[in-house]
């Protein structure tokens, strides 16, 4: 196993009814600024949920942040917080609203341009206002770690930044509130924690049997349940079990100790940045050819996922490796969710693009073992086409 430090401060309150509960969580003279998205938390009732259990507090609203929340949107609220005095953040969504909120949180307390935070991924930050979260859509697992993703419209980055600073102080994750997802949202949620989970998992063995077996215990269980959350909408358990998965996909705990890969994501937040397609559409189009680019190196692990993810016994290494990311791609395809960039209206011509930007934001080392040079991202897009 690796050396490691393991720390994780979020407070998780989950169950039904347990907006309710704001009132304990969020200090009594606290200021507080609600961020949330569209018009979803409105529309649902979240949002006067929300103001109801925090009453008799001094409240401000900020709507509007986009999915791949952006600097530019985010910076309005940074003013609002300093022209109106505001000390506690409340997030109300999925995670753009979450990411949203931790930029926020950071920018304000931050000495220059903000989008330093960005390109610094991070390191920069020595503070950061203190918020909570109420959870909307089970997918990022942003409500339990310190990482967020934030996109510049100008100039199409859509980079990340991780601090200790940017913790919520607790996330509330109602199952119920996910009832009003639309399918495709269910889906997108469902194959982004599949794909956390593969980023800690699906790399080289350092003897880690615990990390694993969680590993393949959460990979399994959204197998299990991610076509019964698209077909079951109001069904509670399978809600409860897929929000909590999630969440434990990138808390933290499985990636400890164990090398980690996240080529897949740096590709795919190009795909976002540049062609607008949802980030969990863009890991189910990079992932596959990922994997087979990279059989040789990930070898031993991708046989014991097909072994013990897929129950796949039969045949020499190179077919079952294969018959386990073709039953990957299935998996994808059988939520809703397409696995080629033709699918999504792309040919040849946007490759360039998007190495170039790779490029310009320094990724050119990616994986675990730092060999997905331009080249090879340019290798794994062509064959995804
Ligand atoms: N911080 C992290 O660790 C991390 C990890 C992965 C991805 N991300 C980032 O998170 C963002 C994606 O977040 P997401 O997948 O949670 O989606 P999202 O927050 O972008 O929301 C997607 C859509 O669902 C709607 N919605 C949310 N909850 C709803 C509800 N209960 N009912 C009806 N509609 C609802 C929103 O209004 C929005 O239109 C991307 O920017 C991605 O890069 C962050």
């Amino acid at each position: 196993m690796l050396d490691f430090e393991f720390y994780n401060p979020t407070r998780i309150v989950f169950g039904k009814g347990t907006v309710a509960q704001l009132d304990r969580l969020v200090p009594a003279d606290a200021r507080v600024l609600v961020l949330f998205g569209g018009e979803s938390a409105r529309r649902t009732g979240t949002l006067d949920e929300v103001k109801s259990a925090l009453g008799g507090r001094e409240l401000r609203e900020f709507g509007g942040i986009e999915p791949n929340p952006t600097y530019e949107t985010l910076m309005r609220a940074v003013e609002l917080i300093r022209s109106e005095k505001l000390d506690f953040l409340l997030a109300v969504g999925g995670g753009s609203v979450i990411d949203g909120t931790k930029f926020v949180a950071a920018a304000v307390r931050f000495d220059g341009d903000p989008w330093a935070i960005l390109e610094g991924h991070g390191a920069g930050v020595t503070d950061a206002l203190p918020f909570g979260s109420v959870l909307t859509l089970p997918a990022t697992g942003s409500e339990m770690n310190s990482g967020a993703v934030i996109t510049r419209k100008a100039t199409h980055a859509k980079l990340a930044f991780m601090s200790p600073h940017v913790f919520p102080r607790f996330s509330i994750l109602d199952p119920t509130k996910t009832y009003t997802l639309p399918p495709r949202q269910v889906a997108n949620g469902v194959v982004d924690a599949f794909v956390h989970i593969i980023e800690q998992y699906l790399t080289y063995p350092v003897s880690a049997p615990v990390q694993d077996r969680f590993a393949e215990g959460l990979l399994q269980t959204l197998v299990e349940i991610g076509p019964k959350a698209l077909a079951e909408a109001g069904n509670y358990e399978v809600r409860a079990n897929l929000m909590w998965t999630a969440t434990l996909a990138l808390n933290g705990l499985i990636g400890a100790g164990v090398p980690q890969d996240w080529a897949t994501h740096m590709i795919g937040h190009e795909l976002t940045a540049r062609h607008g397609i949802d980030h969990a559409r863009t890991l189910a189009i990079v992932l596959p050819s990922l994997l087979r680019e990279r059989r040789e190196a990930k070898r031993a692990k991708l046989l014991q996922y097909a072994e013990r993810v897929w129950h796949i016994t039969q045949g020499t290494e190179d077919e079952r490796i294969e018959a386990a990311i073709a039953r990957t791609e299935t998996f994808f395809n059988g939520m809703g969710i397409k696995t080629r960039l033709s699918d999504y209206g792309l040919d040849a011509a946007a490759i360039d693009g998007i190495v170039s930007q790779l490029e310009a934001h320094g990724m050119v080392a990616l994986g675990e073992q730092e060999e997905i040079t331009p080249q090879v991202s340019r290798r794994i897009l062509e064959a995804a086409l």
